[in-house]
């Protein structure tokens, strides 16, 4: 739609996704079995065959390498580690194990891994050996005891002896955001802790870039505490400008130049604690193609696996607890594992409806290092297009997972059991169907499958939030592979990245759009508040009586019943194009024809005048709810140019009425004729408009039987 989304295409066979394959990682044969999950659910029987556990960790002490220049904190963070727990601590007495020669250690066998090769050996499932459950409660020495808790923080730690988060670096800070102090927070009682929201949606706005500074372009967002404005500059009928405006609230708004750092304190240093707590937690980022996805999450697993290790050493010392980190991507609705050598993939479902990831390896790091360059080599390998916004741009979902886990009953020869997760998703790009229609046919597919990921993944984070019995996981292989994220005592933070510039303002208002749908269906917190600030945002997005906004707020609350309109509801309310045609006003001997309601359209008013747009209009029955979702996205936009339709027809009839009166009037021919003819111009300019609608309709209309029509074929 914009220019933006429009340039770059890639050349279907050069294609520049890129497939990088980290030489000299880690083997894929290499790890036992209990390697191989992704800490999603198991049948709790087994053991007897396990192996036992085995550290991958690679210390970034003696190689170094890794960490190169990057290491910065970290690398002062892990000397001052060891300084302090060296001698104490189980995780830096074991052997170092580089990762980079693994390949004869990815061979190496306990006695207890003799067993059938079919049986065990990478990429097979064996549920029994799975820990895939979280680990039952069981007794936390100082878990919450703030007396230990402040021993160790006055104590001599390295948190005193060397802060590795500059103390309130608050520059540029939009507003004022929670201090960085993990302990500190650890004081407050456990019900404190899981006190923190069950969904939480921040905004992140990124500086213009260099192309848009170029370009002159605006910068059409401004930020005031934790609301945000979008200054849309649009065109009157008679091409005059006018800017409107489009107010949003979220949990946080942080402007362009708020660091990383303070991003990780306002989205995930709060749920830290919480996954030692048995809990599931997950951040994602969503947004347009090149709004800063990427840039922003990045950091934010190695900020929080230092602070998980932190926690680890210090509160948790002792009790057994242990880091995993594993890394995969999505992509064409498959998977592949980022950590070696993108192995694919596949996923299976026990009885219980339990997913697990078969064959993806799972490394236990205890050194912010060797975190550090898992990741770098994960990213690395992470598949890549060109997009009009973005040269490197993420054409995969990619989700990095901590999980902490624990043996049963302190028993070390038995494998550790998940305590809890934090998963990190770096979505890809969300794209406009308008913008790919000159693409590839592959990065349509893409498009395709990326947009119907996340619609699925909106779907899911709203009936989880209203607690509904039926959370629609299947959606996507997105969803499904989260659902042991969701399910549970879980905690979900979204992130919307946007772009400032005029050029991404559609972008921007459909980012803002779904992280508001997020936010406002929540039914914790502040639901009222919410609703009242989702219904103002629509309102202020449409300038329209409230009274025409009324029905996508009715949406809202359709939606929260999570019920799908029965085949006979689709068929009542079928939208067809011929529908349109009809309702195409007509000039008649002179005269404008009165503007008719279309039969379907009628259909659509209720009683009392107000518009339900509940119903989704009928369309291919195989597609899956996740299409039905990307249907009611463009219903929405197909509502609001209804909307618009329905004002410039009252308009219609007002000038109308007014001419009749005119008539009646015994005014003197002339100055009759004059007005006539004025307003005779103002209603050939409404018609244009209509018209213009019109094919604005045609046009999703169009471009939504295309989607679908794709996502079945690409289904097949
Ligand atoms: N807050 C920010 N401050 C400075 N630069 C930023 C910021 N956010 C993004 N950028 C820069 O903008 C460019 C695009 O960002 P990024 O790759 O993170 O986008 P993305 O949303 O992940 O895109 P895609 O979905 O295509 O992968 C990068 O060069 C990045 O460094």
């Amino acid at each position: 739609m914009n220019a933006l989304g429009r340039q770059a295409q890639r050349s279907g066979a050069s294609t520049m996704h890129q497939r990088q394959y980290s030489e000299n990682f880690i083997d894929a044969s290499s790890n036992g079995r209990w390697l191989q999950s992704a800490g999603l659910q198991h049948l709790q029987s087994s053991n007897a065959s396990v192996p036992s556990l085995q550290d991958y960790g690679f210390y970034g002490g003696g190689g170094g390498g890794g960490g190169g220049g990057g290491g910065g904190q970290g690398s002062r963070v892990y000397r001052s580690m060891q300084r302090e727990f060296g001698g104490g601590n189980e995780f830096y007495s074991e052997p170092s194990t580089p990762p980079l020669n693994s390949r004869s250690m990815g061979q190496r066998k306990t006695g207890e891994e003799q067993v059938s090769p079919s049986e065990f050996s990478p990429g097979l499932l064996d549920l029994h050996s799975l820990d895939t459950e979280l680990l039952p409660e069981m007794p936390v020495h100082s878990l919450y005891d703030s007396t230990s808790m402040y021993h160790s923080v006055r104590g001599r730690s390295f948190d005193d002896s060397e802060p590795y988060i500059p103390a309130n670096k608050q520059a540029g800070r939009a507003r004022g955001l929670p201090e960085n102090n993990l302990l500190k927070s650890f004081a407050a009682d456990k019900e404190k802790a899981s006190s923190v929201a069950k969904i939480k949606v921040v905004v992140r706005k990124r500086p213009l870039n260099k192309k848009e500074l170029a370009k002159n372009e605006d910068d059409i967002i401004t930020i005031d505490s934790n609301s945000l404005t979008v200054h849309e500059t649009k065109l009157k009928v008679d091409l005059t400008e006018y800017v409107e405006k489009h107010e949003f609230f979220f949990d946080a708004v942080l402007n362009e130049e708020v660091s990383n750092d303070e991003v990780y304190r306002e989205t995930v240093e709060p749920i830290v604690p919480i996954i030692f707590q048995r809990t599931k937690a997950t951040c994602f980022a969503y947004g347009q193609t090149g709004s800063g996805k990427t840039f922003t999450m990045k950091p934010l697993p190695l900020k929080a696996s230092r602070d998980i290790l932190r926690l680890m050493h210090h509160t948790y010392r002792n009790q057994g607890f242990q880091l995993f980190v594993s890394f995969f991507e999505i992509y064409g609705g498959k998977l592949f594992d980022l950590l070696n050598d993108r192995k694919k993939l596949c996923m299976r479902e026990d009885g219980k409806q339990q997913v697990c990831i078969v064959g993806l390896q799972e490394y236990r790091v205890s050194d912010v290092e060797t975190i550090k360059e898992l990741i770098e080599k994960g990213s690395a390998t992470r598949s890549t297009g060109t997009t009009g916004a973005n040269e490197e741009s993420s054409r995969s979902h990619a989700i990095l997972q901590l999980a902490i886990k624990r043996s049963v009953d302190g028993n070390e020869s038995k494998p550790p059991r998940v305590v809890g997760k934090l998963s990190f998703i770096d979505l890809a790009g969300s794209e406009r169907g308008a913008d790919t229609t000159d693409n590839d046919k592959q990065t349509r597919m893409e498009g395709a499958e990326i947009n119907k990921s996340l619609l699925a993944l909106k779907e899911c984070i709203r009936a989880l939030d209203n607690d509904q019995g039926h959370i629609p996981f299947r959606g996507s292989k997105l969803t499904e592979v989260l659902r042991d994220s969701f399910v549970g005592d879980s905690r979900t933070v979204m992130i919307s990245c946007i772009s400032p510039n005029a050029g991404s303002c559609e972008h921007t208002l459909n980012t803002l759009r779904y992280a508001d749908r997020v936010k406002s269906l929540s039914k914790g917190g502040n639901s009222k508040k919410d609703i009242l600030s989702s219904t103002l945002n629509l309102k202020e997005s449409t300038n329209m009586p409230l009274s025409s906004v009324l029905p996508v707020v009715t949406t809202y609350e359709d939606d929260m019943t999570d019920t799908w309109p029965d085949q006979n509801e689709r068929d009542e309310f079928d939208v067809s194009e011929e529908s349109y045609e009809q309702e195409k006003p007509s000039w008649k001997n002179g005269r404008l024809e009165p503007y008719h309601l279309s039969h379907s359209e009628d259909k659509f008013r209720k009683a009392n005048g107000q518009t339900k747009w509940k119903e989704q209009p009928k369309f291919d029955t195989k597609i899956s709810h996740s299409d039905d979702d990307l249907n009611a996205l463009l219903q929405e936009e197909e509502d609001l140019v209804n909307a618009h339709r329905r004002q410039v027809e009252e308009t219609m009839n007002i000038v109308r009425e007014e001419m009749n009166l005119l008539v009646e009037a015994d005014q003197p021919g002339n100055q009759l004729d004059d007005y006539v003819s004025r307003l005779n111009s103002i209603l050939s300019q409404k018609a244009a408009g209509i018209m213009q609608l019109q094919a604005h309709l045609a046009h999703f209309q169009k471009r939504l039987k295309e989607h679908n029509v794709l996502v079945s074929s690409y289904g097949q």
